[in-house]
């Protein structure tokens, strides 16, 4: 990353609370965290728009929509997200709609005045068989895992859109690169949601039926890093805040779990007392996935909330919010 014109900054997010600050996706995981986050710090300007009111895949309607509200802040956090099942199954929603969202906002913010933008990618950037743990500098230095390429080239094209309108307009766009994250407002959806709000779920379901097993995709084999939403949205703000770079920045909690270790503390917090059942017809993904989030550490930001402590609070979300 040497001789790129990096230097680009913008003035302290935090120096001011009032700033119009746009948390596009903020009924979702992340933006919903973020959006907590920034209320409890005091902003008040925030600006807001659900899918229904503003569909960010529209070129036309994001222009009117930057031309009205001019934000000055922007935290992207809209964007087509699912599990390994959804990823293998609508790979091109998950590449079309994720470029045109990115494409769209991206562009806008700079031409309409954004100071500062900050872009969320994912863990699944990454090769495959990346050395473990993942340097933010593995980066497009092999393959990537099939089952969610589609989704991955977006995101790495997201980060090298932030790059390149830093390197020839000194603009101050920025990238986050998150591990797999849970918490309250997640996706529970039985097929398409992520391993652990599933597991939640179907657990649940089966304690409430009084079942004896239940079915966990893949081998149990694979290992992630889980983060809580809430420690995500800790580590936007302080990278709104303290970081101006050009290369992406890791943001994980440096703790590995096999799936099987995850689906037994999932149960174990739910309080089901029946079999695990492994469907090895699912696919088990990525072998492994742990990120070195050192870098960010560095400039001086650690998580706070233990895997455990994380799902008792998203059980208890979802027994006040989701269940039947
Ligand atoms: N969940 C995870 O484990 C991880 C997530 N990330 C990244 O974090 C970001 C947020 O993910 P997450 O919160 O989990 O996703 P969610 O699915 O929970 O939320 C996505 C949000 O995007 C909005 N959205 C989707 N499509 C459009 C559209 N066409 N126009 C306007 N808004 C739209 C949705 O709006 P509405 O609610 O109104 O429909 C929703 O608020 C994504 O960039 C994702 O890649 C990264 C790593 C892991
Ligand atoms: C965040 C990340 O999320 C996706 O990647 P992933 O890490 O593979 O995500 P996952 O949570 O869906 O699965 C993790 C593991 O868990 C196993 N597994 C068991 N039982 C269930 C189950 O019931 N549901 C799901 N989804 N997985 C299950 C599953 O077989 C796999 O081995 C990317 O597509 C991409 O979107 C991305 O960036």
């Amino acid at each position: 990353m040497s001789g790129a014109k990096n230097n680009a900054t913008s003035p302290s997010f935090l120096s001011d609370k009032s700033a119009k600050v746009f948390v596009a996706g903020h009924r979702g995981l992340v933006g919903s965290a973020i959006v907590r986050k920034l209320h409890a710090l005091g902003f008040t300007s925030l600006v807001l728009r659900t899918h229904a009111e503003l569909d960010l895949t529209c070129q036309a309607d994001v222009e009117s929509f930057f031309a009205a509200e001019k934000p000055q802040f922007l935290i992207l956090a809209a964007a087509k997200v699912g599990g390994i099942h959804a990823n293998n199954t609508y790979p091109a929603d998950f590449i079309a709609v994720n470029l045109q969202i990115q494409t769209n906002v991206i562009d806008a913010a700079y031409r309409f005045g954004v100071k500062k933008l900050l872009f969320l990618g994912s863990s699944c950037i990454y090769p495959k068989f990346a050395p473990q743990p993942i340097p933010e500098n593995a980066l497009l230095t092999g393959p990537l895992e099939p089952t969610n390429e589609w989704y991955a080239i977006a995101k790495i094209a997201g980060i090298k859109m932030c790059q390149a309108y830093r390197i020839q307009y000194s603009w101050d766009a920025i990238s986050g690169m998150p591990t797999n994250l849970y918490g309250p407002h997640d996706n529970f959806h039985p097929e398409n949601s992520h391993v652990l709000p599933a597991l939640m779920r179907r657990f649940h379901e089966a304690k409430v039926k009084g079942a004896e097993e239940v079915v966990v995709w893949g081998t149990g084999s694979p290992l992630r890093e889980f983060l809580h939403v809430d420690d995500l949205a800790d580590g936007v703000v302080f990278m709104m805040d303290s970081y101006s770079g050009l290369e992406h920045v890791n943001v994980g909690s440096g703790k590995e779990v096999t799936i099987k270790e995850l689906a037994e503390l999932v149960k174990e917090v739910v309080g089901f007392e029946g079999r695990l059942v492994w469907d090895s017809t699912k696919p088990d993904g990525t072998p492994r996935k742990l990120m070195d989030s050192s870098k960010l550490a560095g400039l001086g930001w650690t998580p706070k909330i233990s895997l455990k402590d994380g799902l008792v609070d998203t059980y208890s979300w979802y027994l006040e919010n989701v269940k039947q």
